[in-house]
């Protein structure tokens, strides 16, 4: 069966006036999610990753300039599909028709996504009276039966309760039941554990999992994190220095990376068997997107780089009907380069851990 596109992003490129010039954030960037697919969008600080989802949500912060590119949102009003450049809204349709309503955001940390005066099913309402016009019973009914799919015990009670009352992870789970209810098609999780300790991080993205495979929403995740990643997504889309090097299934990226970049960043993940201070980081860092980019942007940081890495920009190499990367090391006439001997070790390891997300 096709799969339904719900977001196709195409050729975006956006860059930031600021008082030392102009800011080449994102360069370029494909990127398709898929109706009931997780997909995680990974990569170091910098490489583009909230800009990317602050274009989609019609959030950036006002110096920007889209020099190219389409946003293109799939959904349903009733019987009709609807398809809309989101680049073409202004803020105020984007507030009004899709923000919080059709395409959801849950933030790193819950507390500067509550309103410390508000009780929290207020807090779960207002978007059900404001976007799906509810009467006030309609939304508190709907409230307690949110809070009750987020794991929130006695939600009745709940609903009275301040978010100081409430704990780190039970906060979080309360900002999750407000992104979740006006009924978006889209859910997109920026860093959503960061914030919390780790039992409770585990216990808030298998409810993410759990609630995506239930609703069949598509959801977006941000993250630095590969532990994450094979957690919670179907695909990972790696950034660097504003644009994709690699997409892949999860699988694919985890068991057969082609991009130097991500074998640094599969490289650099921390794994239970290691011994403290011997992680590998990836030596240098991003760019500084002020300045021109020539050529692959990673050339500079990797041990890998061909002449002509520094030259020109590589295109993407298909590999599989879902694999992409972008890597002169793709091209037929290129050398035949290995992965490092380690990263394949720990490759090795994690196939027989087989620890992803069932
Ligand atoms: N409003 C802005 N004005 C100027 N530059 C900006 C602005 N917002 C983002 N940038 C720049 O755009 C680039 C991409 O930033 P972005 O926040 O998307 O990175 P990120 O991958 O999300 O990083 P992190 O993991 O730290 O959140 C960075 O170089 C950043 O400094």
């Amino acid at each position: 069966m096709e799969k339904e596109v719900v977001l196709q992003i195409e050729n975006l490129s956006i860059t930031f006036e600021t008082s030392s010039g102009q800011v080449k954030a994102i360069r370029g960037v494909d990127f398709t999610l898929y109706k009931g697919d997780t997909v995680a969008i990974v990569g170091e600080s910098g490489s583009g990753k909230s800009v990317t989802v602050k274009a989609i949500m019609g959030i950036l912060s006002g110096n920007e300039t889209v020099n190219s590119g389409s946003i293109a949102f799939t959904y349903r009003r009733g019987e009709e599909v609807v398809h809309e450049d989101l680049l073409m809204l202004s803020k105020k349709e984007m507030r009004r028709r899709i923000n919080g309503k059709r395409i959801a955001m849950v933030f790193q940390d819950p507390m500067t996504s509550l309103n410390p005066t508000m009780s929290i099913g207020a807090q779960v309402m207002e978007g059900m009276t404001y976007h799906l016009k509810m009467t006030k019973g309609e939304a508190r009914a709907r409230a307690i039966e949110l809070l009750e799919l987020v794991g929130i015990s006695e939600p009745e009670k709940r609903m009275k309760n301040y978010p100081h009352q409430l704990s780190g992870g039970m906060r979080q789970r309360v900002v999750i039941a407000i992104a979740l209810a006006c009924n978006p098609e889209v859910l997109i999780c920026d860093e959503p554990t960061t914030a919390l300790d780790v039992t409770i991080q585990a216990k808030i993205l298998e409810l993410i999992r759990d609630i995506q495979k239930k609703l069949g929403i598509s959801v977006i995740y941000i993250t630095h994190d590969l532990g994450v990643v094979a957690k919670v997504a179907d695909y990972v889309a790696v950034m660097y220095a504003g644009k994709f090097v690699e997409k892949g299934t999860t699988e694919e990226i985890f068991y057969d990376p082609r991009h130097p970049y991500t074998w640094g960043l599969l490289s650099a993940m921390p794994s239970m068997d290691q011994a403290e201070g011997e992680l590998y980081t990836i030596p240098g860092s991003p760019p500084n997107l002020l300045n021109p980019v020539t050529g692959d942007a990673f050339a500079v940081r990797n041990n890998y780089a061909l002449n002509i890495d520094h030259r020109m920009e590589p295109p993407m190499f298909k590999i599989t009907d879902t694999h992409y990367a972008s890597t002169w090391l793709l091209h037929e006439k290129a050398p035949r380069v290995e992965m490092p001997l380690q990263l394949k070790q720990r490759i090795e390891a994690m196939k027989k851990e087989a620890n992803f997300h069932g």
